[in-house]
């Protein structure tokens, strides 16, 4: 089954899916790949892996073959730029920056990634990345013109332009390690306009209750990262945020 098959039943049988990502950049790639394991066992559904900066090269390669030693869970890259592109995992969110104010992120970073991934089959999903409020690195990186935390409808329109474009995925969010996610407002207004359409939030959940609210609110897919690579448990951490949001 392709990724995003396997994502979206997930997503109709169980309610909502969980993400985790790890960064190539955080950790060596043998506790990157103990990250992942550690996450499989509590029930996480696929392991992303990306970071906004120093996430490319044989760093990416050795971290996406050694989770791949730990884990039978699907690899989904998460890329920074064209760099962020390796023949080791099994799927790419092949993302444009909709809110960029840099067309290299919005269509430069996928023109040079593209032949890559063509030539390394990797199954590309479609998304659209949307940064919100307060945004972190990789607001700044990505040169975001944020959509304020207060104006759900703007990002409403984002959501829709990237429906009407084609994608198949929409990412909101809210900058890693911010101190609070994407509001349930914001997340119910664009899944009400998104439809069947896969919603993912990520940034800053933390806990349960957290990735509770978003999936409550619409999210299909929640995403964690910095906790789990905080968490002196990662089972017991991943075991929380999984039955917080499964049905
Ligand atoms: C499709 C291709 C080939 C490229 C897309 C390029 C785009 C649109 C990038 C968007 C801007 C950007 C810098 C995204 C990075 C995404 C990401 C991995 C964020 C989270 O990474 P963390 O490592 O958790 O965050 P920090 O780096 O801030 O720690
Ligand atoms: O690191 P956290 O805060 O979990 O954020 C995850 C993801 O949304 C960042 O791109
Ligand atoms: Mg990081």
């Amino acid at each position: 089954m392709q990724v995003e098959e396997y994502l979206d039943k997930i997503a109709e049988s169980e309610g909502t899916v969980h993400l985790t990502l790890i960064d190539p950049a955080s950790q060596t790639p043998d506790q990157a790949a103990e990250i992942a394991h550690a996450a499989t066992l509590g029930g996480t559904d696929a392991i992303m892996v990306g970071g906004s900066t120093g996430a490319g090269g044989v760093l990416l390669d050795q971290t996406l073959l050694k989770i791949k030693e730990r884990t039978d869970k699907p690899t989904i890259l998460f890329p920074g730029n064209a760099s962020g592109v390796s023949k080791h995992a099994d799927a790419i969110f092949f993302m444009s920056l909709l809110n960029s104010r840099d067309i290299n992120y919005i269509t430069t970073n996928q023109a040079m990634g593209a032949p890559v991934v063509y030539k390394s089959g990797i199954e590309p999903i479609s998304m659209a990345y949307i940064i919100v409020e307060p945004g972190g690195t990789v607001g700044w990186v990505g040169d975001a013109k944020l959509i304020p935390k207060r104006k759900p409808e703007l990002a409403v329109a984002y959501a829709l332009a990237g429906k009407y474009l084609g994608m198949h995925y929409t990412y909101l969010e809210a900058g890693s390690g911010a101190d609070s996610p994407v509001t349930p407002e914001m997340i119910g207004a664009v899944k009400h306009v998104l439809g069947d359409n896969k919603l993912i939030v990520g940034g800053g959940i933390r806990d349960g209750e957290t990735a509770k609210m978003c999936a409550l609110a619409g999210a299909d897919m929640i995403v964690t990262g910095t906790i789990l690579e905080e968490s002196s448990n990662v089972t017991a951490k991943v075991e929380e945020l999984v039955s917080a949001i499964k049905k």
